[in-house]
C-alpha cells in the first residue's frame, strides 16, 4: 500500500517507476517517529532587564550542595576481563562497583569495575583532586537487589560556582608500589594533596572519613 502523504506518494511513484521494489521504498520514505523536535531554551543573562534576578537561568547557575551531576559510565568488567584488558599495558585505577561489598569476595564472573578507556560519558574527563574535590561518588542501587552491581553517581559535596572545574577524589594512594598501575604526578593544587611528601601524615585520617556525612 502506498504511503498517504502527497510528497511521499510522489517520491514513491518515482522510485517504483525507477524499478525499486515497493517494500524497500516504504522502508526508506516512512516518516521517522523516533526523533524529538529540537526546541531551544532562551535563558536570561547579565544584559536582560531582570539583571540576573530571575529563575530563568538553569544552565548558567551554580550547583547547590548535594545535587546529582552525572553518572560514571563505562564497560562493566569482571576481574578476569580487567586482567585481559591490562595484559598489554598499565592501567589507571578502575572504578570499583563495590561488588560483594562487606564480604570482600568477588567471584571471577561477577561485575567488578567500570572501565571507561574505550566507552564512557563526560564523567571520564573529570580530573582528580585530593580530598577536597567538589564531587563525591555514591554507589546507587537501581535495579539489582543482588549487591553485585551499583551505578556510580556523582553528587556535589558543596556549592559549585558556575564555570568552576568539577573534580573528584579518585582515591589513589600515590605511595602505591603496584607496577601494573599507571600513576600520574598529581597537580591538583589541593593543600591536602597526597602526592606531596609530608612528614605530617594526619591528612590520611581525613581521607578515610571523607564519605561520612559529606552530604549532610
Ligand atoms: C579520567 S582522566 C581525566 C581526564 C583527562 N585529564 C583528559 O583530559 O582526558 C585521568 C587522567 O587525567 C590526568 N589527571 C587527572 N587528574 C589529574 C591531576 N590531579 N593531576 C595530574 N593529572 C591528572 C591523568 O593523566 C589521569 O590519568
Amino acid at each position: 500500500m502506498a504511503p498517504p502523504n502527497p510528497k511521499v506518494k510522489a517520491a514513491f511513484r518515482a522510485m517504483t517507476n525507477f524499478g525499486i521494489h515497493e517494500s524497500k521504498v516504504k522502508l526508506v520514505l516512512e516518516p521517522c517517529k523516533g526523533h524529538l523536535k529540537r526546541k531551544f531554551i532562551k535563558e536570561c543573562w547579565s544584559k536582560c532587564g531582570c539583571r540576573n534576578h530571575c529563575g530563568n537561568q538553569i544552565v548558567q547557575q551554580e550547583l547547590p550542595k548535594g545535587a546529582f551531576v552525572c553518572e560514571f559510565v563505562g564497560e562493566i568488567l569482571t576481574v578476569k576481563e580487567l586482567h585481559e584488558r591490562n595484559k598489554a599495558r598499565k592501567y589507571t585505577l578502575p572504578i570499583l562497583l563495590y561488588a560483594e561489598w562487606g564480604s570482600g569476595v568477588v567471584k571471577d564472573n561477577q561485575p567488578f569495575c567500570l572501565y571507561a578507556a574505550s566507552y564512557g560519558n563526560a564523567a571520564r574527563f573529570i580530573n582528580h583532586r585530593c580530598l577536597d574535590a567538589n564531587l563525591i561518588e555514591i554507589p546507587v542501587e537501581v535495579e539489582s537487589p543482588s549487591h553485585h552491581y551499583y551505578h556510580i553517581a556523582f553528587f556535589t559535596s558543596r556549592k559549585i560556582e558556575a564555570q568552576e572545574e568539577l573534580t573528584w577524589d579518585y582515591g589513589i594512594d600515590f605511595d602505591e608500589d603496584d607496577q601494573s598501575l599507571e600513576l600520574f604526578k598529581c597537580k591538583c593544587g589541593s593543600r591536602f594533596c597526597r602526592n606531596i611528601k609530608r612528614t605530617n601524615r594526619m591528612v590520611r585520617s581525613f581521607t578515610d572519613t571523607r564519605q561520612i556525612g559529606i552530604l549532610t
